[in-house]
């Protein structure tokens, strides 16, 4: 990213990417973390560059070249000495040690401390991550691309992390009846943009909590498995309603697999609360369909739920029938034709669409939205 204007969007994904897979190699049970781990015990704190080759050799003045085993071991006792640790880009062995560093002094930065500022520098300097363990404070920090990230301790991410298994655990009971109410009204076929909307609203604001849940797991390392396994459930079914969503609303004029939620992910927060931007973000908006004009469901989604027919035959029957209101009036022997289907489906597909439309005694949310 040297030279044009870099998409702030991608440069902050990629960042968010490049954390958290440094947090998890910096997680419990590794050994560097195990290594850090004992430089705060042993309060000498350290400066640790994860990363080697020419762009960091630029940027060292003495110390010691060595080239031994990354061990917890070894990352103490060489922390004990003045100056800093150059450790191999693959993570397994240290390449010199008692190191001073000189990056560029003129780079910004706001830390106070000579270690945090050293470090801060090195980062934006080279592009390398920079660990640093604080002597006074007992604290540890990466340093990337001029931000710092607070290692945590597993106890404080553990206790964050509940937070957020909890807040995913209450978007996803709210993207549930988002999604029921959805489709009472695509059996009335009362659907309007809003309602698809509010759906994909919800949708996003669950992936987002659930990339954070995503990033503590990999940060808790061996501590994370309970962590991961509540969110294994609180994620079953999810990503399949939002691929089904996207076949079900997709507009006649995009081909399949050109629409998506994903143009979700650029709103901001505040943004995303506003259903015309998300209709805009997923080109459900614009001039020619605003929030309250009629759309139909193609009828993925229910035929999903309620057989188990291949996605082909499904296909097949969509084709037919072109959208899920056609196919609510659809005989039993006109479905039982379709290649595929035969008659015990057919009936299933009836039943199934008979009993979502009796139980759908429930009031619109659309009022009360
Ligand atoms: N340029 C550098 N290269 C390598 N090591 C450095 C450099 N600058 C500082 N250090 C290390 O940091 C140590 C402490 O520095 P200082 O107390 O100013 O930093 P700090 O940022 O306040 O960190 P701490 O919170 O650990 O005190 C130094 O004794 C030295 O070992």
């Amino acid at each position: 990213m040297t030279d044009g204007q870099p998409n702030p969007d991608t440069s902050r994904d990629v960042q968010a990417e490049r954390v958290r897979h440094l947090m998890a190699l910096l997680a419990p049970g590794t050994p560097i973390r195990e290594g850090l781990d004992r430089i705060v015990n042993g309060r000498t704190g350290g400066l640790i560059v994860l990363g080697d080759g020419p762009e960091i050799d630029k940027v060292c003045s003495g110390g010691f070249p060595l080239d031994v085993r990354l061990t917890p071991q070894a990352m103490r006792e060489l922390s004990k000495m003045d100056g800093g640790l150059v450790v191999s880009s693959d993570h397994e062995r240290i390449k010199a040690a008692a190191v001073h560093f000189v990056p560029d002094g003129d780079l910004p930065t706001m830390e106070t401390g000579t270690r945090h500022r050293t470090a801060d520098r090195l980062s934006q300097q080279t592009g390398a991550p920079v660990v640093v363990v604080s002597a006074s404070m007992s604290v540890m920090s990466l340093f990337l691309n001029g931000r710092r990230y607070l290692i945590e301790k597993p106890e404080q991410l553990l206790a964050r992390a509940n937070q957020a298994l909890a807040t995913l655990a209450s978007y996803r009971r709210r993207l549930v009846e988002e999604a029921e109410n959805l489709t009472a009204l695509e059996i009335r076929d009362q659907v309007q943009v809003r309602d698809v909307a509010a759906v994909a609203q919800r949708f996003e604001m669950w992936r987002r909590i659930d990339a954070e849940v995503r990033g503590y797991v990999s940060a808790l390392g061996l501590e994370g498995r309970l962590v991961q396994l509540q969110r294994n459930e609180l994620s079953l079914g999810v990503e399949d309603l939002g691929r089904l969503l996207t076949e079900d609303y997709r507009p006649d004029s995009v081909s399949p697999g050109e629409f998506s939620l994903s143009g979700l992910q650029q709103l901001s927060w505040e943004d995303l609360l506003e259903l015309g931007n998300v209709a805009e973000a997923i080109n459900l908006g614009a001039a020619e369909h605003p929030l309250d004009s009629a759309i139909r469901a193609r009828g993925h989604r229910q035929l999903t739920i309620m057989t188990d027919l291949s996605s082909r035959t499904i296909q097949r029957i969509i084709d037919h029938f072109n959208d899920l209101q056609s196919l609510v009036s659809a005989s039993t022997s006109e479905l039982g034709d379709i290649k595929g289907v035969g008659v015990r489906r057919a009936r299933e597909i009836r039943q199934g669409l008979e009993s979502i439309f009796e139980g759908d005694q429930r009031t619109h949310h659309r009022h009360s939205r």
